[in-house]
């Protein structure tokens, strides 16, 4: 009889990247319980390179970006830019964007794209600095919550924009003829990382002072005030809960490196942990790990700062339970909340994990449980009582970092998990599959013979 590990698998390529993102036409096989080692190489940050992508908008020449993450999201905002009228130049091998917004001419964003992904949203804030007026749908993204924009909306309007939404599209413009934004003194209800960094773009070229107080402090913030200082706006106190933004009436070309992505590290965290290995990362910003590094050393794992920008999970036989809370940075990030959670499922003893962000974001929790981990759920928390072994199986990623936390899984696992719901997956992290198959790990991207069509597979 075959093992599983001698079953035949129909080979897929990367299809999500090019394929309808409403549903991806190749799933994930993982055959768990093999040791990692080595290193690997982590990528530019998702979360700042779409947002700098957006503020390159405010920039009359062309900005130039490296370390760009190979993702479906990144092509997104791309196409996006596109369509106002910004020159895309994009080597994805380089990890190379180049944005040329001297001649931006359009400030509607095309509703197709914009409702695949909530960072579509950034571009009203840029736009409306630049143009004086902005049209950008309602955004998409993640299934993890309702995502309101009402904090981006009060600001801007606070900036002396008009803003009426109307059939689903957000339409902005600002008053007087001179259609310049004016600074002016915002409080956050909450420290929203979206918010901020539309108010912070658009107040770049407003004229005066702009004051946001309870601002979110996430590393991604700061990269993008550091982006827009590069470009010859005045920016200070970024990384705090307050910022103050002087208005500038232009901003000049740039030539700027993406931050590393602190949450795909996370995940790799998580990886080397589940697999009880040893493996390296970099580069890394330590300092953007402090709560992950925090809590695995916590439950007995220990992670090394070998240099500045590397950091080292040590393998630890066993590992004790512990209790999270999601919070804003430098809190606890929901996105690693996904893939901390399949590491518990193995833990001894009980964790108690509450998800405080995001109202939606506990989808894995039935497919961990699919793969015999034992976690009940009682409203946004987590009660997870750590088991001896996972078994693979068929399951299904239902967003981005959820899909990351079964792969995580499926590496621990007994035998053969398969992971569906890629385009989930593909928006965010960049080539995970091969970074993986470098450590070791055995692990196959194949059609999904329940989707994929009979002539598509003949093409193929
Ligand atoms: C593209 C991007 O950068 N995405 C990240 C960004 O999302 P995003 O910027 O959408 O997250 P926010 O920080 O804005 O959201 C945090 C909370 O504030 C609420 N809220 C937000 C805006 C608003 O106008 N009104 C409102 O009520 C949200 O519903 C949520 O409950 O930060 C999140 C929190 O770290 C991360 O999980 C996402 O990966
Ligand atoms: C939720 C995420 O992305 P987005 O905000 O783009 O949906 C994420 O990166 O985990």
């Amino acid at each position: 009889m075959p093992t599983q590990e001698d079953r035949p698998i129909t080979l897929a390529p990367n299809l999500s990247q090019d394929s309808s993102p409403e549903e991806s036409h190749s799933v994930l096989h993982i055959w768990g319980q093999q040791p990692l080692s080595g290193h690997v190489k982590i990528s530019g940050a998702k979360n700042s390179a779409l947002v700098l992508m957006a503020g390159s908008i405010l920039c009359s020449g062309t900005c130039r970006l490296r370390n760009v993450p190979s993702l479906l999201d990144i092509t997104r905002i791309g196409e996006i830019l596109s369509a106002l009228g910004v020159k895309v130049l994009h080597d994805q091998e380089a990890g190379i964007l180049d944005l040329d917004a001297s001649d931006i001419n359009q400030s509607k964003a095309p509703y197709e794209i914009v409702s695949k992904l909530r960072a579509s949203f950034f571009v009203i804030g840029p736009l409306l600095a630049r143009l004086g007026v902005a049209q950008v749908p309602l955004p998409g993204g993640c299934s993890i919550g309702d995502r309101p924009v009402d904090l981006h909306v009060k600001g801007l309007q606070a900036l002396g924009a008009e803003v009426i939404i109307e059939h689903g599209v957000v339409n902005a413009y600002v008053r007087g003829n001179r259609k310049r934004l004016t600074g002016a003194r915002i409080y956050l209800d909450f420290p929203s990382v979206g918010a901020t960094e539309n108010i912070m773009m658009a107040a770049t070229l407003a004229e005066g002072e702009t004051i946001i107080e309870n601002a979110a402090q996430e590393p991604e913030v700061v990269d993008l005030a550091n982006f827009c200082n590069a470009m010859g706006a005045k920016i200070q106190g970024a990384g705090t809960n307050r910022i103050v933004i002087n208005g500038v009436p232009k901003l000049h070309e740039i030539d700027y490196s993406v931050v590393p992505d602190r949450i795909e590290a996370g995940t790799f965290l998580m990886a080397g942990a589940i697999t009880r290995s040893e493996i390296s990362l970099s580069p890394v910003v330590p300092d953007h790990l402090s709560a992950a590094i925090a809590k695995l050393s916590e439950i007995g794992i220990h992670v090394a700062i070998d240099a500045p920008d590397c950091v080292r999970v040590l393998p630890a036989k066993t590992f004790r339970g512990t209790d999270i809370e999601t919070l804003p940075f430098p809190g606890f990030p929901t996105d690693l909340q996904a893939p901390f959670m399949s590491l518990l499922t193995l833990a001894e003893g009980d964790s108690m994990i509450t998800e405080t962000l995001f109202e939606n974001r506990l989808q894995h929790v039935a497919e961990l449980n699919r793969m015999g981990a034992d976690i009940r759920l009682k409203g946004n928390i987590a009660i997870v009582r750590g088991v001896p072994q996972l078994s693979g199986a068929p399951v299904q990623g239902t967003d981005l970092r959820a899909s990351a936390a079964l792969v995580i899984a499926g590496l621990a696992a007994n035998g053969m998990t398969t992971v569906k719901g890629l385009n989930h997956l593909d928006r965010g992290y960049d080539n995970i599959e091969a970074k993986l198959r470098g450590l070791g790990a055995k692990i196959q991207r194949a059609l999904d013979t329940s989707v994929v069509s009979a002539p598509m597979k003949a093409a193929l």
